[in-house]
């Protein structure tokens, strides 16, 4: 079969995104900005986004950092704390700018530490949640120190995951970046109001990419990059055309001398090339006519929001990712930085 040389698809957008604020905040804009749509905005600032008013503020804040003529939509969410009130859920909806809210185990992962330590106390929350239709997206990590790094996902499936699924019947809950085979399954056995997203870093990486042969601090984020059997597990979800897969790059920057440290910070920069890799995975598994669905269709399709009219191009042609960009008075280092990404946008 002849190779594919160019692909043309809706719009896609990122159903999981760091943008971060302040001095940074149009450098790293201006990378999503360029291919998506939409993206699900995270609210991990510090302090974090905790309520409507916090949000809106943000909203503001990006679309003023947006490149001129840009018409990308950033859709806000509200960062769960244990003081987070079901009233401020009303109002979350009713400001029509808040779209979901993030719960992140407290010490879970970068920027978590006001997140929730006692979710049972969050359910009257859910509750709400689950009333007014704003979806759950959920860092699915335990915190306990006795649990191996390499195991707490699997383990939240079982002791909060999969309580609060069967609690909320009419609550969306998205499953955010999922890493292992048992979180893929726990999805695509799940209700018809559970989805997850998946990143390009997991789809493209195994631990041993991150660990043998001398240790790349810019593969770190969480959670954290798993064996091969797990990645297989996780290209054949994306590829595999189900509709409650769908693209969340968790692009996450942080500056170079945050990650080249002894104690790195967590989090990979993707949205310079986020399409194109994912463009690549899709490739290596014979499914390039699966990426749109995967990319454009299936998260609008399950917030509930029109896809994308509009088209991106792609065409097959390398180029080679800058050593780093800017970051604000810093740098920021690139998945693939210095090497050949296989597929580019074309205008
Ligand atoms: N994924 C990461 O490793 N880091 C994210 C936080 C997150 O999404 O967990 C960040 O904000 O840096
Ligand atoms: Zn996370
Ligand atoms: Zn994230």
């Amino acid at each position: 079969m002849a190779e594919v040389m160019e692909l043309r698809i809706n719009r896609p957008d990122d159903w999981h995104l760091h943008l971060r604020d302040g001095d940074v905040l149009a450098d790293v804009l201006a990378h999503t900005a360029r291919c998506f749509g939409r993206a699900i905005v995270m609210p991990n600032l510090k302090p974090p986004v905790v309520d409507t008013a916090g949000a809106l503020a943000y909203r503001t804040r990006i679309l003023d950092a947006l490149p001129p003529g840009s018409d990308f939509q950033p859709l806000m969410t509200l960062y769960l704390t244990d003081e987070t009130s079901p009233a401020e859920i009303g109002t979350a909806k009713a400001s029509g700018q808040v779209f979901a809210c993030k719960l992140y185990p407290a010490g879970a992962t970068t920027n978590s530490e006001n997140g929730v330590t006692d979710l049972l106390g969050r359910y009257p929350v859910f509750e709400a949640m689950q009333r007014a239709a704003l979806p759950l997206l959920v860092h699915g990590e335990v915190t306990d120190d006795q649990v191996d790094i390499f195991d707490r996902e699997q383990r939240f499936i079982e002791e909060r995951l999969e309580p609060i699924v069967r609690a909320f019947p009419g609550l969306k809950v998205v499953f955010e970046h999922v890493t292992t085979a048992e979180a893929v399954d726990f999805v695509r056995d799940g209700p018809p109001t559970l989805a997850a997203t998946i990143t390009p870093h997991h789809l493209l990486y195994n631990r041993n990419a991150m660990l043998a042969g001398g240790i790349r601090p810019h593969l770190y984020c969480l959670p954290i990059l798993k064996r091969e059997r797990h990645r297989l597990a996780l290209v054949s979800a994306a590829t595999g055309g189900h509709p409650r897969f769908f693209l969340g790059t968790d692009s996450a920057p942080h500056a170079i001398e945050g990650k080249e440290s002894a104690c790195g910070c967590a989090g990979a920069f993707s949205a310079h090339a986020a399409i194109e890799l994912y463009a690549e995975v899709f490739e290596q598994a014979g499914a390039l006519a699966r990426l749109e669905g995967f990319a454009s269709h299936h998260g609008a399709d399950f917030y509930g929001l029109p896809r994308n009219a509009e088209t991106i191009r792609l065409s097959r042609e390398p180029w080679t990712v800058p050593a780093s960009y800017s970051f604000g008075a810093s740098r920021v280092v690139p998945l693939r930085a210095g090497e050949a990404v296989a597929w580019r946008v074309v205008a």
